[in-house]
């Protein structure tokens, strides 16, 4: 791999790398810095955890001029925390060279971000629904837009965010550099591509799977009722330093959060119906370890980036194979390992084989954890508490009382019965939570046969990327004859699971004015259940 002074990058971003601990570049920085460097357009896919925000976040930040006062550079992303885990990449990033960047999204005060525009920020990167909402009050202008990124493109398309990204690229000058990046890019990805890139080079470094390879993956099969009982084992067992839990619906996650919590674990729930208020507690918990199980919908199943996470469980069947990819890619991430557990009932089963063909990965199967291994791994856990400790050297103030009782008992009946007391009773509390319901297999959608790239040829090896079976629309790959028309509706970028994505009524003062403003358009004629989310924030269920 090639270090980061081979590419004749400016010092003062060099030395933000470096301060950054980054040493060697990730192949995905290896092959699209040089290409961004020289300002071709460019669509770069790589696996979860593998450096994509710094392999546009480099080139961006050493091309932009400092002394600009007005907008030269956007970076669009599907999710609110996303856009500030991204600021926070490029601001440190462009810290030396003097960059100004901000994060603009939903549920955030939009006087604030108006008195932040104010200061004359070089990088926006925002969510589109808010971004639109600032263009149309004409705090922020796009005239002088040079770059743009879209980060997660494939999921702001399913999201229904069509729509909004065309307008606001309608406003960006069309001679500049635009980027897409995510691990997956279905086909549909491709009339995007066509409309908003020019002549792309399609960087791809996936190997033969597309799911990060540091990713150990199991399945248990179980039925509905078992899973609340198997997942308190299995966390038992497993002890997670910290665990990202996926559930179906919004409601999922509250319930499961909650019960959780009751069992004594340290969980909290993350989902589009919170505040931006407990949106951004709930994250800051999980990233400071106050807290270390994170129950989200799929809201955090894209770039997300925690350092910790050691294990993802999908306590629900992901919908559909990205999915399922993007979230289990939230462990495994810059070189270390992960593990993710998937829960699958029965009528499933046939959707879980579906997702290894299409990501060409086995998912090893695994029996429900038992009584016993899950005694065994809290009484491991209880152990490390305790050495722990020791070398923390935070007992002193025991000492003396300990010699006493040593005096007068066993030290093993002393040790076995404080580590008992550590460990704490399992509270055997009756839990119910509501059932969801299966996920069914998908037929004919995928074409997994016919195309060696699966899901719409995103997922060969090498460059190039064209490829058949479109699991959407059905459709031929890369630089074929413009055959997309630009005029058809959002209904051909369907929503992933009518569960998982329903209306949005957030918290965020200013959400409902963008929801009058942008949610009517297009919905006469569309099939409800079809129809496009409209916000970014709503990776929520019904
Ligand atoms: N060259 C590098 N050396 C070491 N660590 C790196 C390097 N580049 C990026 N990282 C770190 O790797 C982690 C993952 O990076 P990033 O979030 O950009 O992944 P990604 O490819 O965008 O993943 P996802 O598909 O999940 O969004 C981050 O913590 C980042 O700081
Ligand atoms: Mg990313």
């Amino acid at each position: 791999m090639k270090t980061f002074q081979e590419f004749g990058l400016d010092a003062s971003v060099l030395r933000a790398i470096t301060e950054m601990g980054f040493e060697e570049s990730t192949p995905i920085q290896e092959k699209t810095i040089p290409l961004a460097m020289e300002g071709r357009d460019l669509i770069g896919q790589a696996q979860t955890g593998t450096g994509k925000t710094a392999a546009f976040g480099i080139p961006l930040v050493n091309k932009i001029n400092v002394k600009e006062e007005r907008i030269s550079a956007l970076i669009m992303c599907p999710t609110r925390e996303l856009a500030i885990q991204v600021a926070e990449e490029i601001e440190k990033l462009g810290r030396f060279k003097g960059i100004r960047s901000l994060p603009i999204y939903g549920g955030q005060d939009i006087v604030k971000q108006i008195r932040a525009l104010k200061k004359k920020p070089q990088i926006i990167i925002g969510t589109p629904g808010r971004l639109l909402d600032h263009i149309n009050r004409k705090t922020i202008k796009l005239d002088d837009v040079q770059t743009v990124i879209l980060d997660e493109a494939d999921e702001m398309l399913d999201m229904g965010f069509m729509d909004d990204i065309q307008s606001i690229l309608k406003l960006v000058p069309a001679e500049r550099h635009t980027m897409l990046f995510s691990a997956t890019m279905p086909t549909n990805i491709q009339k995007l591509a066509q409309q908003f890139l020019t002549n792309p080079e399609h960087v791809s470094v996936i190997p033969k799977q597309v799911s990060a390879p540091l990713i150990e993956q199991a399945y248990i099969e179980l039925h509905e009722k078992q899973k609340f009982e198997a997942l308190s084992r299995l966390i038992d067992m497993e002890a997670p330093d910290l665990a990202i839990i996926f559930g179906r619906t919004k409601r999922r996650v509250d319930e499961l959060a909650e019960a959780l919590q009751k069992r004594g674990y340290a969980a909290e729930g993350l989902h589009g119906d919170l505040s931006q208020n407990q949106r951004d507690n709930v994250m800051r918990k999980f990233r400071d370890g106050s807290i270390d199980v994170l129950v989200a919908t799929d809201v955090a199943a894209r770039g997300l980036d925690v350092s910790g996470v050691t294990h993802v469980i999908n306590f629900d069947l992901p919908q559909d194979p990205e999915s399922y990819v993007h979230r289990i890619g939230r462990t495994g991430r810059a070189g270390k390992e992960g593990t993710a557990w998937t829960f699958v009932t029965p009528r499933e089963i046939d959707h879980l084989h579906f997702i290894e063909k299409v990501t060409r990965h086995k998912i090893n199967k695994k029996p429900l954890p038992s009584v016993a291994e899950a005694v065994e791994g809290k009484q491991k856990m209880t152990a490390e508490r305790i050495l722990d400790m020791l070398q923390k050297e935070e007992h002193q103030e025991f000492k003396g009382l300990a010699i006493q009782m040593l005096e007068q008992y066993d030290s093993v009946n002393l040790l076995s019965a404080a580590m008992k007391l550590l460990t704490g009773d399992k509270k055997d509390l009756n839990i119910e939570l509501t059932p969801e319901d299966p996920i069914r297999a998908r037929k004919k959608k995928f074409d997994v046969r016919s195309s060696g790239r699966r899901v719409g040829g995103g997922y060969g090896s090498g460059s190039g990327g064209s490829g058949s079976g479109d699991r959407r629309q059905g459709g031929g790959g890369y630089g074929g004859s413009g055959a997309g028309s630009s005029s058809s509706s959002n209904s051909r970028y369907p929503r992933k699971d009518s569960r998982d994505y329903g209306s949005n009524r957030e918290g965020g003062s200013s959400s409902s004015s963008r929801n009058r403003e942008y949610g009517s358009n297009n919905s006469g004629n569309r099939d409800r259940s079809r129809a496009p989310r409209k916000s970014e924030d709503t990776l929520v269920n019904k």
